[in-house]
């Protein structure tokens, strides 16, 4: 059943046909720069006939670094028309193993539905491993879906009962998103989805890792996740800019340009009491996640090597987009602040890159999603501890972006106009930043306005985040976090 070749073949057609089409992936990484070589690293079969399914490694190499792709390839002889966005192109003759027209097979429902089966049985073909969560049962009836949208992976809906995020790049060992996912559920957390099953690689079969920094030692790696899918959600972006279109559709008094903090909570669509909400359900999960992998007190040093960090991604993205620059100062300052403090700090796990898309609004309450980290972090840095403030600039980050994300989008307005919204813009943000902050201390975290200057460094140092990850997968967003720096910066 498996193809694991020894000398991959470096230029087949279907090499060719994979170079040209991974960089038009919206979660393909490394569309700053060029492919220069891509091998098949492993090959295995997972469902034989027509169609047939075929389970790829890439390992894409991008001037010294090796990142590896997972892609799930579906060959047919003939392409039903609901496949051809899809396709890639035809092999005229098989190459190892495939044949026909060769496509993204996430895309089509009969191919997706054999994961479940795998998963089911906890099969193990080739390299891969299909396990089933202890104690759950996994239906086999079901086919898979893709979910529309920004995303840095795919992930597939099964019927109304699950939703399998497959990673696109892989990072050696065990995801964090199923490690804290599988020790929050164990704990009884309400706030995440349970786990079905999930999706594993042996650890030699990766290769060598792409930042050469960390292995994963002998962990599995792990592929996908099969978790709940909780079809009564809605996510937190989509909430928070229904409240932000309702809150500048609203007319303004004539002669009264300014905006508050309150008179945002008096439009009809009020996101302050969510925010509030959701401000208690990050500290729940906070506690959880001290309880599950304990809270380490942190010594000044480890701060002062985390602010010395956040003015290297400074120095680099500074260099990568000049509009960053005027604000570099300003940021600079603030992190040599933080660096002087000279307490130690308690340390936790937390979730890595929190922002209003990665919870959803259930009918029960918040749910959080996707443990994973920053998708540019070394595997390492997405495990290690960090002050749980950190997730709380996060969100705070993105009420900045909800705020800004339709101004942005107004296109050319003219001066005045475009202060007065800027003026709404500041006003919405102001109010769900504080809601959420309050929400936060209350339910027990770490108060945010005693500790402003962490804070707002954190922020600094995800805004500038911000600005390479927009910079690199959508330049058109870039002017969000950029006015939002100046105003917080300016
Ligand atoms: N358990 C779930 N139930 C319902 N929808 C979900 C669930 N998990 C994820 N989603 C939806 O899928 C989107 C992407 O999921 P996420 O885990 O953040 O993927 P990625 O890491 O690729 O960004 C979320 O924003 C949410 O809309
Ligand atoms: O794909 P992930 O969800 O893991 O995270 C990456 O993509 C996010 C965008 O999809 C990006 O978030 C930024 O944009 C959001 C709006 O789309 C906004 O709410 C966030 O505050 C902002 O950081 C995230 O940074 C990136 O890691």
């Amino acid at each position: 059943m498996t193809v694991a070749p020894s000398a991959p073949p470096t230029d087949t057609s279907l090499v060719r046909l994979l170079t040209g089409w991974l960089p038009r992936q919206r979660w393909f990484g490394g569309k700053d720069g060029p492919i220069h070589d891509l091998t098949i690293g492993t090959a295995t079969e997972l469902r034989t006939g027509d169609p047939a399914l075929h389970h790829l490694i890439l390992d894409v190499r991008q001037d010294d670094t090796t990142d590896h792709y997972q892609l799930l390839l579906g060959a047919r002889r003939d392409l039903p028309e609901h496949l051809a966005p899809v396709v890639m192109g035809r092999l005229e003759g098989p190459e190892q193993g495939i044949t026909g027209y060769v496509y993204d097979a996430a895309h089509d429902a009969e191919l997706t539905r054999p994961l479940l089966g795998l998963m089911a049985d906890e099969r193990t073909v080739g390299p891969l491993t299909f396990r089933r969560a202890p104690g759950t049962g996994v239906r086999t009836d079901l086919d898979g879906v893709p979910i529309p949208g920004e995303q840095s992976n795919t992930s597939l809906i099964f019927g109304d009962a699950y939703i399998c995020k497959l990673f696109r790049r892989l990072s050696p060992g065990v995801s964090p998103d199923l490690e804290v996912n599988l020790a929050l559920s164990r704990r009884g957390c309400e706030h995440v989805p349970s786990v079905h099953g999930w999706i594993e690689m042996e650890p030699g079969a990766l290769g060598n890792p792409s930042s050469g920094t960390d292995s994963g030692g002998d962990e599995p790696v792990t592929l996908a996740l099969l978790s709940e899918f909780l079809r009564t959600a809605t996510d937190g972006w989509q909430l928070a800019l229904t409240s932000v279109r309702d809150w500048f559709a609203q007319p303004a008094a004539p002669g009264t340009p300014a905006f508050t903090a309150d008179d945002a909570g008096a439009a009809g669509g009020d996101f302050a009491a969510e925010a509030e909400r959701l401000g208690a359900a990050t500290a729940e999960v906070h506690r959880d996640l001290a309880v599950a992998f304990g809270v380490v007190q942190a010594p000044p040093e480890n701060l002062r090597k985390i602010v010395f960090a956040m003015h290297e991604q400074l120095d680099q993205v500074s260099a990568a987009v000049p509009q960053l620059r005027p604000y570099a100062p300003a940021i600079r300052a603030v992190f040599d602040r933080v660096a002087s403090e000279a307490a130690p700090l308690p340390f936790q796990r937390v979730h890595g890159d929190y922002h209003l898309g990665q919870v959803l609004r259930t009918d029960s309450g918040w749910t959080l999603l996707d443990f994973e980290g920053e998708p540019a972090r070394t595997p390492a840095e997405r495990r290690a501890s960090a002050h749980p403030l950190r997730d709380v600039a996060g969100m705070l980050r993105s009420f900045e972006y909800a705020a800004r994300f339709l101004l942005a989008r107004e296109g050319d307005v003219p001066p005045q106009a475009a202060e007065a919204l800027e003026l709404r813009a500041q006003a919405w943000a102001e109010r769900n930043r504080a809601a959420f902050c309050a929400g936060y201390a209350a339910a027990g975290g770490p108060d945010p306005a005693a500790h402003a200057t962490l804070v707002r460094a954190f922020e600094f140092d995800k805004a500038v985040y911000e600005i390479r990850y927009e910079a690199r997968n959508r330049p058109s967003w870039l002017p969000v976090p950029l006015r939002s720096l100046a105003r917080l910066a300016g």
